[in-house]
């Protein structure tokens, strides 16, 4: 049956130009994506296939002499239109970017409890400092944690890759996003550590009832938990749909070349 319900996040014909001094980069090029709630988007791809290029404009976290064209609709909402005003509550609040590499997208420069409090107390004005305290162990609580007190008191580099994946994640629910576009989330970890923050991912996207968009070039990875998987090619999308569909019928042979390396990986 035909799904007639609106997209949480419907993206059509993005285009993503840099003009740089070496010249124009077409960095992705009509890019369309319809995105339900709830659902685990997987974005696969080669290194500079345009992925992140893509899923960064819809945050508007590209670089001022980017030229963005297309629109990107939130419920509807044409946020591409907005003023950078009139968009500040959707970027973080409805759709949160989670950085590739969560070393340097914590502050080296203080403790775990400063960067988490500080992030609690931006999405909830009205709480005083106990509720802020709790708040905070309940976060660590929820990404996996046993003894936050002793988390908070870290610095990032006193905390393993696994942990920092952890605390960014922690952080990115302190601001209760309805979509998180996590980037390569598991690329800076170790096979055991990379499962574990899947599946982490996969049970805050139930309990919190978010809609993830993960990107990897790992196909493996991602179809371990996704629901839709899109496959980026030189700047555009050249496959998409359920994960289950792609799996046993990918149409297009970059993506049956992915899947064959996954198969051959698991034997
Ligand atoms: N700020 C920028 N200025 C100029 N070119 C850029 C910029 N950011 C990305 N690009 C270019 O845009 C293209 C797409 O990059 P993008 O980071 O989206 O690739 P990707 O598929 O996410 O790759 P990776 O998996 O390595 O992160 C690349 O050619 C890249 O060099």
């Amino acid at each position: 049956m035909e799904q007639s319900l609106t997209p949480l996040l419907a993206i059509n014909n993005l285009s993503v130009t840099f003009e740089t001094h070496h010249g124009r980069i077409q960095a992705s090029h009509h890019v369309s994506l319809s995105i339900n709630q709830q659902e685990i988007w997987g974005i696969v791809g080669e290194s500079g296939s345009g992925k992140s290029v893509s899923m960064m404009a819809v945050t508007r976290l590209l670089p001022e002499y980017a030229d963005v064209s297309g629109s990107i609709l939130y419920k509807n909402i044409d946020l591409s239109v907005l003023s950078n005003r009139q968009f500040h509550p959707y970027r973080g609040r409805k759709i949160l970017y989670l950085f590739q590499d969560p070393l340097t997208a914590l502050n080296p420069y203080f403790r775990i409890k400063n960067q988490l409090y500080e992030t609690i107390k931006l999405h909830h004005a009205h709480y005083d400092k106990d509720q802020i305290s709790q708040h905070a162990h309940h976060l660590l609580e929820k990404v996996g944690f046993n003894e936050t007190t002793r988390i908070l008191h870290l610095y990032p580099h006193q905390c393993s890759g696994g942990m920092r994946q952890r605390i960014l994640i922690a952080l990115a629910l302190a601001c209760n996003p309805e979509i998180l576009i996590a980037d390569e989330p598991t690329s800076a970890l170790d096979a055991i550590s990379a499962a574990q923050i899947m599946r982490l991912l996969h049970t805050l996207q139930q309990t919190e009832r978010l809609t993830l968009i993960i990107i990897s070039h790992d196909i493996s990875i991602l179809c371990s938990i996704a629901t839709h998987i899109a496959v980026f090619q030189k700047g555009t999308i050249i496959e998409q749909g359920s994960c289950k569909t792609l799996i046993n019928a990918a149409q297009h042979t970059y993506t049956q070349q992915l899947l064959d390396a996954m198969h051959r990986m698991q034997i």
